[in-house]
């Protein structure tokens, strides 16, 4: 028998002014996985979010702890008893309480009973030192932490996370990441997190559901999102990418970078093929002549060099392409800084490219 979700929506829909923000949304999070909503803004992740917390109805659809039914049209179990643990950006501590008294906050029981969990609760982010201080004390990422006590607390079977650390700055944004996914595994609570950023996504989820207008387009482990994007839109999601348009002919598109299986394509239809920057190989122009075409990277196109940054951990070099003018994204490892105007010659890796019908 097949293990029984912790947390399932069934065919959820929100509308607002008659739109559908949220559209037939279905969706399953296990014990202990944690499931990233990621979308652009807009897109209907926090409205979705809402509904399971309860604070916002949806106009048709049901969601499921556990295999009961806690919410459809008809019936409907209040936010506080749904044992669910929220964690917004603006949640923020009670600042006239202390760190305990804000942890013990959603906890039940005698003062004995609390004050031990808080111990521990304590004890899981690292901040046991800091129980009897007050909240501007602490630093933003301890505070998080603590914010991420608190709402464990009460052991609840669900987390909602909404963006919850847009706020921190970048180095410690990571460490707090870390952080909060070893106590929610330890937790075994089941995690939905809403995001725009897909480096928290890939850094946080087992699963990403990828959401556009109100609607799931493509769910899977980070890997498979990545590497096996639905359509355009979900390869440009997670980095820059170039386009590359041709015409179906007899299963393949035939461009300056030489032919593209186009499987299932029909004859005639134009198809874009998208490739990251991080795929393309760049090689020197010698006396007009670029390297020998192979199976796995086909014709190589001259370009030339528009401009060269170095980024850090890459270089980032753009050409114009000698055959149409367009622009084409490169990157490299290290340092490569080719000066402006210089002639190269770029081949696409023929299995890390992606070939979709032109929208
Ligand atoms: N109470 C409301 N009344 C009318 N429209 C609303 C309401 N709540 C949300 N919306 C609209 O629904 C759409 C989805 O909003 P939602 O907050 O769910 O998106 P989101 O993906 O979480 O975006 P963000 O990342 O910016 O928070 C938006 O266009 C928003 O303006």
């Amino acid at each position: 028998m097949a293990a029984t979700p912790r947390l399932e929506i069934r065919n959820l829909t929100r509308r607002f002014d008659g739109r559908a923000v949220v559209d037939d949304v279905s969706l399953q999070v296990m014990p202990g996985q944690v499931t990233c909503l990621l979308g652009p803004s807009g897109c209907g992740k926090s409205t979705t979010l809402r509904m399971i917390a309860g604070v916002e109805m949806q106009d048709s659809g049901s969601i499921w702890v556990d295999g009961e039914l806690i919410c459809d049209t008809h019936f409907r179990i209040p936010p506080e008893r749904r044992r669910i643990g929220l964690m917004f950006q603006d949640f923020a501590l009670f600042p006239h309480l202390s760190v305990a008294e804000n942890v013990a906050f959603g906890l039940t029981g005698s003062a004995g009973e609390k004050r031990a969990r808080v111990e521990t609760m304590l004890d899981r982010v690292n901040l046991r030192r800091f129980i009897d201080a007050w909240p501007h004390e602490l630093s933003g990422g301890e505070q998080q932490r603590v914010a991420l006590a608190r709402a464990l607390a009460p052991d609840p079977r669900i987390m909602l996370m909404d963006e919850p650390f847009s706020g921190l700055d970048n180095r410690l944004r990571d460490e707090i990441r870390d952080t909060t996914l070893s106590v929610l595994k330890d937790a075994d609570a089941a995690v939905l997190l809403v995001t725009h950023e897909p480096d928290e996504a890939m850094r946080m989820a087992d699963d990403i559901a990828l959401m556009r207008h109100g609607k799931i387009v493509q769910q899977g482990a980070p890997y498979n999102i990545y590497n096996a994007p639905k359509d355009k839109e979900a390869v440009a999601f997670f980095s820059d990418i170039n386009v590359i348009r041709g015409t179906v002919r007899g299963a393949l598109t035939e461009t300056p970078f030489g032919q593209f299986l186009a499987p299932g394509v029909p004859e005639g239809q134009e198809v874009e093929i998208v490739i990251r920057p991080q795929h393309l190989k760049i090689d020197f122009d010698r006396n007009g002549s670029g390297p020998l075409s192979t199976a796995q990277d086909g014709t190589p196109a001259r370009g030339v060099v528009v401009r060269a940054r170095f980024m850090g951990n890459e270089s980032l070099v753009e050409f114009r392409m000698d055959h149409d003018g367009s622009i084409i994204k490169a990157t490299v490892p290290n340092v490569f800084l080719p000066r402006p105007g210089k002639p190269l010659w770029l081949t696409i890796r023929r299995d890390r490219c992606f070939v979709f019908p032109a929208s």
